[in-house]
């Protein structure tokens, strides 16, 4: 089976084209093994997510994405990957237009460079029951404490889903807020059921944010597709932002658009192919 590594702005990747294998799978503790740092196949960075190709369910897909976390469980949506996995359509059918299917739904995406893919994520979802929350609220702007430790420059974060779920807090200074540390305590919090990706969002200008990242089911990775999505998509509701974004990560840059015809958030941005072969 072919194995590639790839990245999307950082957000690394070990895939398997299993299109030519449907009986192919990974157990949880598999995936683990596979993608923790400084293992045999994904070398000392490891692989934030691990993403099997498959052949589409949907007559109108050109491919399917199954995505599970660096800690081994499945998940629903990965803005980066979905990029690395349509620009890999892309190149071996030689068009520039790719349907890629994952649980949550069909996502359309388009060349946009050589090594630049632009995906319609689709509509996020904004009601509490959607994100998942606990109990009903509003999602501009949530009430999240961290137990017994008051952090004031941690407040009123929005909750969005783009298919999976962020919190996204609004800072000023990450130094002060120490994204490492406050991330798997939010992550793990009880007002999100299954738990929640955690963004980090400066807001330089109306039309600039910088944003770290705690990955639910990772850590700190160097790009979130969704993540980027979700601060944009909060940042506007919380009138901080206008809605065409240029969203620097660590690993690059994302730029986010949620366009207020149809509701769609359309995300563009780099892909890199870093090794391909078999196992
Ligand atoms: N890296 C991703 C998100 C991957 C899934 C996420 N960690 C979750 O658990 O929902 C992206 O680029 O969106």
């Amino acid at each position: 089976m072919k194995f590639l590594i790839m990245n999307g702005a950082g957000n690394r990747f070990g895939v398997f084209d299993a299109r030519q294998t449907p009986g192919f799978t990974l157990s949880d503790a598999q995936t683990i093994e596979i993608a923790k740092p400084g293992g045999k196949m994904m070398g000392e960075k490891g692989a934030d997510q691990i993403v099997i190709l498959r052949a589409p369910k949907s007559p109108d897909a050109d491919i399917f994405m199954e995505i599970r976390n660096q800690k081994g469980f499945e998940v629903d949506a990965c803005g980066n990957a979905t990029r690395t996995t349509a620009w890999l359509h892309m190149r071996d059918a030689k068009t520039d237009t790719c349907v890629v299917e994952t649980n949550d739904g069909l996502l359309y995406c388009t060349r946009a460079g050589e090594f630049e893919i632009s995906v319609d994520m689709g509509p996020p979802k904004l009601d509490w029951a959607q994100i998942p929350l606990e109990e009903p609220m509003h999602t501009h702007h949530i009430d999240v404490k961290l137990g017994p430790i008051d952090n004031p420059v941690l407040s009123n974060p929005g909750a969005v889903s783009m298919g999976n779920p962020h919190c996204v807090f609004f800072v000023e200074d990450f130094e002060q807020v120490k994204p490492h540390l406050a991330g798997p305590m939010i992550e793990f919090h009880p007002l999100f059921p299954e738990q929640v990706n955690v963004g980090f969002a400066r807001v330089d200008a109306d039309d600039r944010i910088r944003l770290k990242v705690w990955e639910r089911g990772v850590g700190m990775t160097l790009a979130c597709g969704t993540g980027a999505c979700a601060a944009v998509v909060a940042a506007h509701r919380q009138k901080r932002t206008g809605r065409d974004v240029t969203v620097e990560v660590d690993g690059g840059t994302l730029h986010i658009y949620w366009r207020e015809s149809d509701d769609h958030v359309i995300m563009t941005g780099p892909v890199e192919l870093e090794s391909e072969g078999s196992v």
